[in-house]
């Protein structure tokens, strides 16, 4: 069966507060919609609506992962129907709709809806109600209800997709959810084991507990790179992308940019993917004298294959001179611009060795980083 993820994202969050809709706030190093993502970028389709205010946000919550934008509408259903709308073109057996606010969403949670499309046209896991309920006014307790037979929804909710299009083409107006909608046209939707940890950020106090699930469940990985180049006879050397003006050039069978090939080595370190000699060795001429951010790009590309989010990067030079302080600024904003992270998440800074050694006696730079790659 083909199934496709529709996220809906195009709300504007206004109950959890924060200068940006919550999808795009940063939840354990990520945007809470990049988490969603990778949750279900195990589907070969993924389709995320979205705010026409938001395409910048989205397309960097999206980066390396094969979703497809579209633009929402006023409330959740005009959204999520303009996503099946979107789909209808090339359309999927079945079709699992999820909040782009329910990031803690986990494998067990999406298996088993997916698994009980085989013999209902809609699923959707739920929790049974377990608190005494009441009602209440002016702060008394006017009453009690019963809790049988009563659940908290979530999502992800599946359907065949046939079924739910032919089921939003004739719901007017909004609705609670995709099963509202799907109970409306006379589907059958079954209920499946719901999560207390798949909660939905509504409320300011959502962001802490969530960071706290999506933390528990991390696969932190660290990366080191060291490279040297020695000074050949020129006029400026190329650094972290920068070139900058020097009474010597870098040596190097590619454009000898030390700080990114450290950069690209500690990636590939972290991944467990050898080095940067392994991807492009030295001895294929179509890397004499390329830009070394076609390697850094590589690199940041294989983790993101890999599932891997990169948290942050710390890049120290080390060489007497040229003086690195006063390009650090443009280097900063091109490798973050290389590795598509936030210039929040990218460290480079410089020292000298006192003198002592290779770098002190400028024959060469050398270069140390460190990164860390995140999984949830
Ligand atoms: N016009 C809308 C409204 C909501 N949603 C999506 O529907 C989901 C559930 O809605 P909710 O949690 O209420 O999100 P918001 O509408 O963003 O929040 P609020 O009501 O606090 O503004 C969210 O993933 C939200 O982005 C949407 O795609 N389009
Ligand atoms: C679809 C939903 O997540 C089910 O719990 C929910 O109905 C949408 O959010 P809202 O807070 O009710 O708008």
């Amino acid at each position: 069966m083909s199934t496709a993820a529709l996220i809906v994202a195009a709300g504007r969050g206004s109950r959890a507060g924060g200068e940006l809709p919550k999808q795009w706030q940063v939840v354990a190093g990520q945007p809470v919609a990049r988490w969603t993502l990778l949750a279900l970028s195990h589907l070969p389709r993924i389709v995320l609506v979205i705010h026409p205010d938001d395409r910048d946000f989205a397309e960097n919550a999206a980066r390396g992962l094969p979703v497809a934008l579209v633009l929402g509408g006023a409330d959740r259903a005009a959204s999520v129907r303009a996503g099946l709308e979107a789909l209808s073109d090339d359309p999927p057996q079945l079709v699992l709709i999820h909040d782009v606010a329910r990031p803690c969403i986990d494998r067990v949670t999406i298996d088993a809806v997916e698994t009980a499309l085989r013999d209902a046209p809609g699923a959707a896991p739920a929790l049974p109600v377990t608190d005494a309920l009441w009602t209440g006014a002016d702060g008394v307790v006017t009453g009690t209800r019963d809790r049988q037979g009563l659940f908290r929804a979530q999502t992800p909710q599946g359907f065949r997709f046939a079924d739910i299009l032919d089921a939003h083409r004739r719901n007017a107006g909004d609705a609670a959810d995709d099963v509202a909608v799907a109970r409306a046209a006379g589907m059958t939707v079954a209920i499946v084991p719901g999560s207390e940890q798949n909660l939905k950020i509504t409320g300011p106090e959502d962001f802490s507990r969530a960071a706290r699930i999506l933390e528990t469940g991390m696969d932190i990985r660290l990366g080191n790179g060291f490279d040297v180049h020695a000074f050949e006879p020129g006029d400026h050397v190329t650094l972290c992308g920068i070139q900058v003006p020097h009474d010597r050039a870098l040596k190097g069978h590619s454009d000898a940019d030390v700080g990114l090939h450290a950069i690209t080595d500690a990636i590939y370190g972290a991944l467990a993917q050898g080095d940067i000699g392994r991807h492009f060795p030295p001895s294929d001429p179509q890397w004499k004298g390329a830009a070394s951010d076609i390697f850094l790009r590589h690199a940041v590309d294989l983790a993101r294959e890999m599932g891997f989010g990169i948290s942050n990067v710390d890049l120290t030079l080390i060489c007497e001179r040229p003086k690195i302080g006063p390009h650090a600024p443009a280097m900063i904003a091109r490798v973050a611009a290389i590795m598509a992270l936030d210039e929040s998440r990218v460290s480079i800074k410089a020292t000298t060795s006192e003198r002592l050694g290779f770098t002190g006696r400028e024959e060469g730079i050398a270069a140390l980083a460190t990164v860390a790659l995140v999984r949830a």
